[in-house]
C-alpha cells in the first residue's frame, strides 16, 4: 500500500491485456467515488492532476486525500500530473512528491518536444517518477492547448520509435482518432487501429496511453438534458474500441468528461427532484455514488482491469 509510479502497473497491465483506468480529480468527493470503485473492483488505478485542477484545488490538499485514500483503503496508487506544458510544473509536481507525470511536448515539432520532454525525464529519473510524454496532436481542448480538428494530426510510428529512444519516457500518449471533451465525433465513431498495431508492433513490451477516451455514455447525456441541461450532440469513444485497444499495447486509459457527466447528471437530478433541499452533501454525496458506479463500471467491463491489483 503505496504510492507507487507506474512501471510494475503497466508492465502487469501489458502482459494481461488490460488497461489501467486514469481518472481526472478535482475535489475529495471524486477521489472517494474513483477511490471505493477500484477498491470494490480491487483494481490498479491512476488518479491525476490537471494543471486546472492545480489551481483549483491546491495540490496539496489533493494529495493529502489521496494519501488518505491509500491509507483508508491499502490501495497502490499513482499520483499522476496530467498534460504538464513545461519543466516547471513537471518540476513541481516531482518536489510536491507526485509519483508520476505527463509533459506534453506535442504542441512543438519533434525535435523540441524531445529536447523537452528528456530534461523532465532526466529530472525526474532522480526520484523514481515515471514520465509519460505525448506525440501527435489529438483534437479538442486542454487545459493550455486548443487543437482545431483539421490540425490534429495522428502519431506517425516510426517518429514514436525515435521519441521514445531518444527521451527515454516511461509510457506515450498517441493520438489515433480521440479527442478531449463530450464532442468527439461529428459522424460515426472511428479510430486508427491500423495505426495502433504498428506502433505496438514497432514498440514491443512499451506501455501506450490513450487520451481523449471517454465515452460520454447517453444515459449520462439523457439525465443532464432532462433535468436542465444543454449538451446537445455529445458523442465518446464506443466501449468495444476502448477494450480493443487496451488489447493492443494501450495499458493507461484516460478518462475526465465522463466522470463530469455523471457526477452533473446526479446533481441535476437532486436539484429537480428536491427543491428544497440545500444541504451539500445531500447532493454532493449521490453524485459522488455515481461517479463510483460509473468507475466500476469502466474497470469491469470495459477496462478489464477487475482484481489486477
Ligand atoms: O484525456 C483526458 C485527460 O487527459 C480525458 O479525456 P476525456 O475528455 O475523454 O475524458
Ligand atoms: O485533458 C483534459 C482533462 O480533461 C483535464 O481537464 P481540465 O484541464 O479542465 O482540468
Ligand atoms: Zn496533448
Ligand atoms: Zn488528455
Amino acid at each position: 500500500m503505496a504510492l507507487v509510479n507506474s512501471i510494475e502497473m503497466f508492465k502487469k497491465a501489458y502482459e494481461g491485456g488490460y488497461a489501467v483506468g486514469a481518472f481526472n480529480v478535482n475535489n475529495m468527493e471524486i477521489i472517494q467515488g474513483i477511490v471505493s470503485a477500484a477498491q470494490a473492483e480491487n483494481a490498479p488505478l491512476i488518479l491525476q492532476v490537471s494543471a486546472g485542477a492545480r489551481k483549483y484545488a491546491n495540490p496539496i490538499y489533493l494529495k493529502k486525500l489521496v494519501e488518505a485514500a491509500i491509507e483508508e483503503t491499502g490501495l497502490d496508487i499513482v499520483l499522476h500530473l496530467d498534460h504538464g506544458e513545461d519543466f516547471e510544473i513537471c518540476k513541481a509536481c516531482i518536489d510536491d512528491g507526485f509519483s508520476s507525470v505527463m509533459i506534453d511536448g506535442s504542441k512543438y515539432p519533434l525535435e523540441e518536444n524531445i529536447a523537452l520532454t528528456k530534461r523532465v525525464v532526466d529530472y525526474a529519473k532522480q526520484f523514481g517518477v515515471t514520465v509519460e510524454g505525448e506525440l501527435g496532436k489529438l483534437a479538442g481542448v486542454e487545459d493550455a492547448v486548443k487543437v482545431s480538428s483539421k490540425d490534429a494530426t495522428y502519431t506517425d510510428p516510426d517518429e514514436a520509435v525515435e521519441f521514445v529512444e531518444r527521451t527515454g519516457v516511461d509510457s506515450l500518449a498517441i493520438a489515433i482518432g480521440t479527442s478531449h471533451g463530450a464532442y468527439k465525433f461529428k459522424g460515426e465513431p472511428s479510430l486508427d487501429f491500423a495505426r495502433l498495431e504498428v506502433i505496438t508492433s514497432k514498440l514491443p513490451g512499451f506501455p501506450l496511453v490513450l487520451h481523449g477516451a471517454s465515452s460520454v455514455p447517453e444515459e449520462f447525456v439523457a439525465l443532464c438534458n432532462k433535468y436542465g441541461g444543454e449538451i446537445p450532440g455529445a458523442r465518446g469513444v464506443p466501449e468495444e474500441m476502448l477494450r480493443q485497444a487496451a488489447k493492443s499495447g494501450v495499458c493507461k486509459i484516460n478518462i475526465d468528461t465522463d466522470l463530469r457527466l455523471a457526477m452533473t447528471a446526479s446533481i441535476r437530478q437532486t436539484f429537480v427532484e428536491h427543491p428544497s433541499e440545500f444541504d451539500p452533501r445531500k447532493y454532493l454525496g449521490p453524485g459522488r455514488d455515481a461517479i463510483q458506479k460509473m468507475v466500476q463500471h469502466k474497470i469491469k467491463n470495459v477496462l478489464g482491469a477487475s482484481g489486477k491489483r
